[in-house]
């Protein structure tokens, strides 16, 4: 069989430090993957020069991870369309609201056979009736191919650092593509488990976001260590009771791989919408969106639209808030309909609290 053609969908800081990651296993593995390794880049002009073209004659993305090295053999194409039409491996790695126009513009314009994605992204979508639609499902249902996922404990400047971690793949064909997607993530610093529970895998990695959110309010609010451990307990039972909730028999033992309980610690300490939370409160009043803007130079903070995006869906289902207070008070605060120290009463009064003995 040929090698593998592997095409990295999105250069951001993760997009970025994962091309570290994937440029060196693909020289490493010359049989399995091809060694030129495309990376879709969203252009944008930097001191008056294309990214693109930086990338390529520096090998640093100097706006999304400044003073890291990315391998030789990762070519930044700023033409989606040319970046991902002989690809066999598509990895997406794009805050989550623009991965539906991405979607479109790819669909029916990649191979016609031989493609599977893996998908990084962490939030999910709504679907039009306002049922759950994984992000994985999003792109498997507009490009017709398999997607599996890989979400951890994994903030981007530390994994660019090579500071050892580890991260869950999530793969329904665990047997078929497990082998071949462990191979082109695993590494010394980088260690890989794949499991088959990918639909936890994922929520794992998208509501996290929202938890952390919680952390940077109580930050902000000038709590500590012991409040910010009980928003840690109490949005892992919201995260279980979630999953539970749409995958009913759900595998908890999911829950202890790193796209778990481990993420939710780092996030919920070294994450940035802790930070854009925390600052948030500390702001009083100021937008989220401007805090966002003046704090992460382009990044993007997923947690407040999975708030709103998780609200809409238990709104739709009805009487589903009561039972994800702490999800819910989180898109309160964010949209200003409550004030940060709405979370606090949110903790006290949590049905975790309420239980019969
Ligand atoms: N950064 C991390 O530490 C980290 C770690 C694990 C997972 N993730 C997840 O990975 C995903 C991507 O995050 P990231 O950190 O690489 O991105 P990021 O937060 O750095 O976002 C910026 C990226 O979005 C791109 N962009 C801006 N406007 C766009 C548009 N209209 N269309 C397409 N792209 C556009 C920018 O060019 C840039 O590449 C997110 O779901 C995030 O939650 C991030
Ligand atoms: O910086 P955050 O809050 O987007 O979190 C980054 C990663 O998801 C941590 O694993």
């Amino acid at each position: 069989m040929a090698p593998l053609k592997v095409t990295i969908v999105g250069s951001g800081n993760w997009g970025s430090a994962i091309a570290r990651i994937v440029g060196a296993t693909t020289k490493q593995n010359p049989g399995e993957f091809d060694s030129t390794v495309k990376m879709w880049v969203f252009e944008e002009m930097i001191d008056g020069r294309k990214l693109s073209e930086i990338i390529n004659e520096t090998h640093e993305n100097v706006k999304y991870l400044p003073g890291k090295i990315l391998p030789d053999n990762v070519v930044a194409v700023p033409d989606l369309l040319e970046s991902c039409q002989d690809a066999n491996v598509l990895i997406f790695v794009v805050p989550h609201q623009f991965v539906g126009r991405i979607c479109s513009t790819l669909k029916g314009n990649l191979k016609a056979d031989g493609v599977q994605a893996i998908s990084l992204i962490k939030g999910v979508s709504v679907r039009k009736e306002g049922g759950l639609k994984l992000i994985s499902e999003e792109i498997e249902e507009a490009l017709g191919l398999d997607c599996s996922v890989l979400m951890g404990a994994n903030l981007a400047p530390e994994v660019a650092a090579d500071n050892f971690c580890e991260a869950t793949i999530g793969c329904k064909q665990r047997k078929d593509q497990g082998p071949i997607l462990k191979k082109l993530f695993h590494t010394p610093h980088f260690r890989i488990n794949v499991v088959e529970d990918a639909h936890t895998v994922e929520l794992c990695g998208a509501l996290k976001n929202i938890v952390a959110c919680a952390a940077g309010f109580s930050d902000g609010l000038g709590y500590g260590d012991n409040t910010k451990a009980a928003i840690i307990r109490l949005g892992l039972m919201e995260m279980t009771k979630f999953v539970e909730h749409y995958y009913p028999g759900s595998n908890l033992e999911t829950f202890f791989e790193s796209c778990g309980v481990a993420d939710l610690i780092t996030t919920c300490y070294g994450g940035r919408n802790r930070k854009v939370c925390e600052a948030f409160v500390k702001a009083g009043g100021k937008p989220l969106a401007e805090i966002e803007k003046e704090l992460l130079n382009g990044q993007s903070a997923q947690g407040p639209l999975t708030a709103e995006e998780v609200y809409l869906m238990m709104e739709k289902q009805g009487g589903l808030h009561d039972k994800f207070p702490l999800f819910t008070a989180v898109h309160k605060i964010c949209s200003g309909k409550v004030e940060p120290t709405g979370l606090i009463d949110c903790l006290r009064n949590h049905p975790e609290h309420m239980r019969d003995f």
